[in-house]
């Protein structure tokens, strides 16, 4: 599979758009997260909305869901149809509840299913998206009361959701075969509800040999050479995992 991020900036960044990815396999391209920058990112990267399969979200804040009302709007009312909606079951009314309703409610438009094809994914599940395709939803920590899922595709590549740092699940994907890591990684300290660069760089070399950074801040070029052996993920450039 290909993946390329639309962007990799944290939540606050401005020189980077949020960090919502695109996973490319043959016959299927999804959105990973949909946040508040994600139609202009997507407009810049030449593709339109309906160029997309669908779209697997991660977890309630803007940056990860903030763009799903244009998504949703664009589709129904300038392509006729509905997208595909991967999302956690934990996370299907919060999703309309506390995100989606207030914009999108009109007329006898009153449900997600109004406007998306859900399909409530149970976390710890594999899920086969398309032919090449699968993915398994992780909980994993970020802000208390909130869930948030992080993916593993294919039994060998890890996305992280935004996350608090986790040692013993980075090295526990890896004894398993994960063989790509992408993690979200907050510059600076402290970290309080994302894994910083500091804590990252506790990862053994061999593990951090497999590790990718993103969702970082603007400053990410005055780390350039001094995030171990971990790479920076670049937004817009297509990856082969
Ligand atoms: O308890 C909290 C809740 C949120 N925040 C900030 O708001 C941002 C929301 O998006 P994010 O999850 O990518 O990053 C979060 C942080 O930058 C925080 O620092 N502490
Ligand atoms: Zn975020
Ligand atoms: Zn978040």
């Amino acid at each position: 599979m290909q993946i390329t991020m639309l962007g990799t900036g944290s939540a606050f960044a401005k020189k980077y758009y949020n960090n919502n990815a695109l996973v490319e396999t043959d016959g299927c391209r999804l959105l990973v997260d949909c946040g508040i920058t994600l139609p202009t990112a997507l407009h810049k990267k030449g593709l339109q909305f309906d160029a997309l399969d669908g779209v697997l979200i991660s977890h309630m804040h803007g940056d990860h869901v903030g763009g799903l009302e244009e998504y949703a709007f664009q589709m129904l009312f300038k392509y006729g149809r509905k997208p595909l909606l991967y999302i956690a079951d934990t996370l299907v009314e919060p999703l309309w509840e506390q995100t989606l309703r207030g914009g999108l409610t009109q007329g006898d438009l009153t449900s997600l299913e109004d406007f998306f094809v859900v399909k409530p994914l149970v976390p710890g599940q594999y899920y086969t998206l398309a032919p090449d395709l699968k993915v398994k939803l992780i909980q994993t920590k970020h802000i208390p009361n909130k869930d948030s899922y992080s993916f593993l595709f294919n039994d060998s590549f890890f996305y992280s959701a935004d996350m608090k740092f986790d040692g013993e699940l980075v090295m526990q994907l890896i004894e398993n075969g994960v063989t790509t890591v992408y993690h979200d990684c907050q510059l600076e300290q402290p970290g309080m509800v994302h894994a910083t660069l500091d804590e990252l760089l506790t990862l053994p070399e061999d593990v951090q040999k497999k590790v990718w950074l993103m969702h970082y801040g603007d400053a990410m070029d005055d780390y350039r050479g001094r995030t171990g052996l971990m790479r920076i993920v670049e937004q817009g450039v297509a990856y082969s995992v």
